[in-house]
């Protein structure tokens, strides 16, 4: 059982939960395909092959445009030479901003844990001048393993200061990959349901769900005294 006395450290998804980035993603796919004359994938296209990372979305790329298997690392290679600074379409969702402020003045340690490669990630946390919120942030390339397996989140909730073997603290994410991942380090899950998900949220593990960001910082004081009750 997971218990949260202090404010319990918060783990946040990126893609598709703080930030709605699939324009950039689909952009830079685009801009790759152009370059061996295939046909644009429609943004829907793109956001439903979002949530495992790089890898992933490309395999999932080259099994809708035909591309040959073999092109794979080329075309990871040639996408990330574009994706570092992939900002210029990305937002934050709404009240994020506000409710990482709130959260962090209630003394929650913040973390991030996605499957985006680091160097993306790092970018878009400067563009938005978020970097100082986080005191961990772990990437799709920072360890061997990805999400949903536990070991990214574990170490997450490790950085904050959470016990890693039973990390006492709430994931915040989007996909199935985050509802599986929490599942697998034994966390509660807060859905947002606004993200990238391809199932109903009835159908996903989660612990309890939310379609704004300001109903959040409540949420979590909820979560926090069910644990201690
Ligand atoms: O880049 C991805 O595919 C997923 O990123 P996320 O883990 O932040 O949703
Ligand atoms: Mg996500």
């Amino acid at each position: 059982m997971n218990t949260c006395l202090a404010p319990c450290p918060v783990v946040f998804d990126l893609d598709g939960t703080l930030i709605d980035s699939a324009p950039d993603i689909h952009a830079t796919v685009n801009a790759v395909l152009r370059i061996h004359q295939i046909a644009p994938l429609t943004l829907d296209q793109v956001r439903s092959f979002i949530g495992g990372g790089v890898d992933l979305l490309w395999r999932r790329v080259i099994a809708a445009t035909g591309l040959p298997a073999e092109a794979h690392r080329d075309l990871v290679a040639s996408f990330m030479t574009r994706y570092h600074d992939a900002t210029a379409l990305t937002r934050l969702y709404p009240n994020v901003a506000e409710t990482l402020g709130v959260l962090a003045d209630r003394g929650h340690p913040l973390g991030i844990c996605t499957n985006k490669p680091m160097r993306p990630t790092k970018a878009l946390l400067e563009h938005f001048r978020l970097a100082s919120v986080f005191a961990a942030v772990i990437g799709g390339d920072s360890l061997p393993q990805r999400k949903p397996d536990p070991a990214p989140l574990r170490a997450a909730f490790s950085l904050l200061g959470a016990d890693p073997v039973k990390p006492l603290g709430l994931y915040v994410g989007d996909s199935e990959f985050d509802a599986e991942c929490a599942k697998n380090t034994d966390v509660p899950f807060l859905l947002f349901t606004r993200g990238y998900r391809k199932s109903d949220p009835s159908e996903m593990h989660h612990t309890a769900r939310f379609d704004d960001f300001a109903d959040l910082p409540g949420l979590i004081e909820q979560q926090s005294e069910i644990a201690r009750a």
